[in-house]
């Protein structure tokens, strides 16, 4: 029985489910050790248009609070970059820790920052579904941008302020009008790598575009995600922290960089 312990010792509490899945080649998180990063030049630019008006509601599933988005036309996307077409954003959300040492997902050069955004997108030019695209290796592009803690985030702040109403699991209120290009850093300076879902099923069918340069948050922004709950309303309630995956293998891949 003491096999099934150290069975047991695997199962990350959040996930329900083994860390690992047997032969990933391609999981996410990772560390990006910049000095083995490999400079692109042929790495295009990436270019985000998304139409505000395409923001649906705030959801707390339970893992993290999504921001959806109307995906049944080609109104939000993004294009270039590491990528071979346009993929449609579906969503955003955001990993963060208890404490401000550590809640990213990914790391540079093994430094932790307090928070993590991902803007979820899926390939609707080869899939005819999000639901098509997770199972695929060129499915989803996702960026993501580090939150560090500094000057309060006016952008970050409509969203913060909504919280409140989407404190329990399963609880989603309307939320329109939103551009989350705000959330994302002018510097034009990213990585990128083949990787996966950093949730159940992990599937690997995600393209990484971590970009350098985080955005800035106050303490207050950070508690106020910290406020959230993990749980359902009337179960004993569990804060909604430290929910970010641990870091991955690279094994055979290379992080490339738009920058030198
Ligand atoms: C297949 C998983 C998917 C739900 N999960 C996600 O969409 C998702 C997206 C991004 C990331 S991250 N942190 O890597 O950016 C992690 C998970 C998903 C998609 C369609 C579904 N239909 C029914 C259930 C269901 C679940
Ligand atoms: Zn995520």
């Amino acid at each position: 029985c003491s096999r099934k312990n150290t069975r047991n010792a695997a199962l990350h509490p959040l996930w329900q489910s083994p860390l690992t899945i047997p032969g990933g080649t391609r999981q996410s998180p990772i560390n990006i050790q910049w000095r083995d990063s490999v400079y692109d030049p042929f790495l295009k630019p990436l270019k985000i248009s998304y139409d505000p008006t395409t923001c649906l509601h705030i959801w707390n599933n339970g893992y993290s609070f999504l921001v959806e988005f109307d995906d049944s036309a080609d109104r939000s996307i993004i294009v270039g970059g590491p990528l071979e077409n346009q993929y449609r954003l579906k969503q955003f959300h955001f990993h963060w820790g208890a404490i401000n040492d550590w809640g990213s997902e990914h790391t540079v050069d093994s430094k932790f920052y307090p928070a993590e955004l991902h803007l979820v997108h899926w390939n609707a030019v080869d899939y005819p579904s999000f639901e098509d695209a997770v199972m695929e290796g060129n499915g989803l592009a996702v960026i993501g941008v580090f939150l560090k803690l500094g000057a309060r985030h006016e952008g970050l702040q409509t969203l913060v302020d909504a919280l409140p109403a989407v404190r329990h699991k399963d609880t989603v209120i309307e939320f329109d009008e939103f551009d989350p290009s705000c959330l994302i850093p002018s510097c034009p300076d990213y990585w990128t790598y083949a990787g996966s879902l950093t949730t159940p099923p992990l599937t690997e069918s995600v393209t990484w575009i971590i970009k350098k340069k985080p955005i800035e948050v106050d303490e207050d922004q950070l508690e106020a995600f910290r406020m959230l709950l993990f749980t359902s309303d009337g179960e004993e309630e569990r804060r909604m922290v430290d929910n970010f995956r641990p870091l991955q293998p690279l094994m055979n891949r290379t992080v490339r960089s738009s920058f030198r």
